[in-house]
């Protein structure tokens, strides 16, 4: 005799969403944009269907068509000419370039959205690195100087939460102190505590021409073999100041968000990358899977695995497929 059947509580529709453990909302979401030069340009990345490069002003209707759908927070990425781009990054300080701009521009037309925005070199480095080049090696303490400043120019720009994303040792306490110093104590720091040397990164290399030139980052982004690295990463961001600790990718890394959960009581974040939204949609164009089911399978299981926060290309996709 069988006595203890599951089943029971998966019988109705009803009954399963009474025992539901885990449910998404449009509060856990940050979408990311990526922003060009120019005017009344969108540009869908190939890599990336549905995901478009904007300039300033489309970039603004992007922001409100969101808002409208109740997404509300948002990570800006700038792709930067490459005659701007040199060895320290310096237009990543430059208080009048295209990613100041935009800030300013989003924070004056929608002053309740969040923006996250990213610290690292490698948008505007011509190495393509997240950190100063020199004889092939990424130096540490030199490139702490250009993020605070790229923080600083970020936080003055209206940023509320600074992402520095470069995996760099020690750039949580510099940023944090560069900030207080300059009295900028209610900007936050979601640190990319565990981020690692992925090969789903490309997509978003290709939105914003940033790919290494020569090498790759194995050197400051964690080998995806280890988890007991990303407790002493967690342990020093956390000592370090940081008011989130995110991991990055999501899905290949679903047992470090739970680690991490599990380790921390800070709110913990997630970036399901652009390679695991390429797949996704890659496989739903070729009619092999049902893309709308994958999304939110993909969301929830990273909200399960215990991410508060999670930054994702579906964002605004959710948002109108709850709606309808
Ligand atoms: N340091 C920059 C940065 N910030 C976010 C991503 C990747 C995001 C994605 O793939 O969606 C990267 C690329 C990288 O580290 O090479
Ligand atoms: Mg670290």
């Amino acid at each position: 005799m069988i006595t203890r059947r599951p089943r029971r509580n998966r019988q109705s529709e009803v009954i399963r969403n009474m025992v539901e453990e885990t449910t998404l909302g449009l509060n856990d979401f940050i979408f990311p944009l990526f922003i060009i030069e120019g005017q009344n340009k969108k540009i869908e990345i190939s890599s990336m269907p549905g995901i478009n490069r904007f300039s300033i002003d489309t970039l603004l209707e992007e922001v409100n068509s969101c808002v409208e759908l109740g997404v509300k927070a948002f990570a800006p990425f700038a792709s930067i000419p490459e005659q701007l781009k040199d060895k320290t990054g310096s237009e990543s300080m430059n208080p009048d370039g295209l990613f100041p701009r935009a800030i300013r521009e989003i924070k004056r037309n929608f002053p309740d959205v969040v923006l996250m925005t990213d610290v690292a070199l490698d948008p505007y480095s011509s190495d393509g690195h997240d950190g100063i080049v020199e004889n092939g090696e990424i130096l540490n303490d030199e490139t702490l100087e250009v993020l605070g400043k790229m923080a600083l120019v970020q936080a003055q720009a209206g940023a509320d939460i600074v992402g520095p994303s470069d995996m760099m040792d020690g750039r949580v306490a510099h940023i944090r102190k560069v900030l207080d110093t300059a009295g900028y104590h209610k900007v936050g720091i979601m640190s990319y505590t565990a981020k690692y040397a992925s090969s789903f990164y490309g997509p978003f290399r290709d939105a914003l021409d940033s790919a290494p030139k020569k090498g790759d980052k194995k050197t400051y982004q964690m080998n995806f073999a280890n988890s007991r690295e990303a407790l002493i990463e967690a342990e020093l961001d956390t000592q370090e100041g940081a008011d989130f600790l995110m991991v990055k990718p999501a899905l290949a890394y679903l047992d470090i968000i739970k680690l991490l959960r599990d380790n921390s009581n800070l709110p913990i974040a997630a970036y399901n990358i652009s390679g695991e939204y390429a797949m996704v949609k890659a496989a739903a164009q070729n009619g092999w899977i049902d893309g709308e089911k994958a999304m939110v399978e993909v969301l929830t299981s990273i909200k399960r695995a215990g991410a508060d926060v999670i930054l994702t290309y579906f964002a605004k996709e959710y948002a109108q497929y709850i709606r309808r």
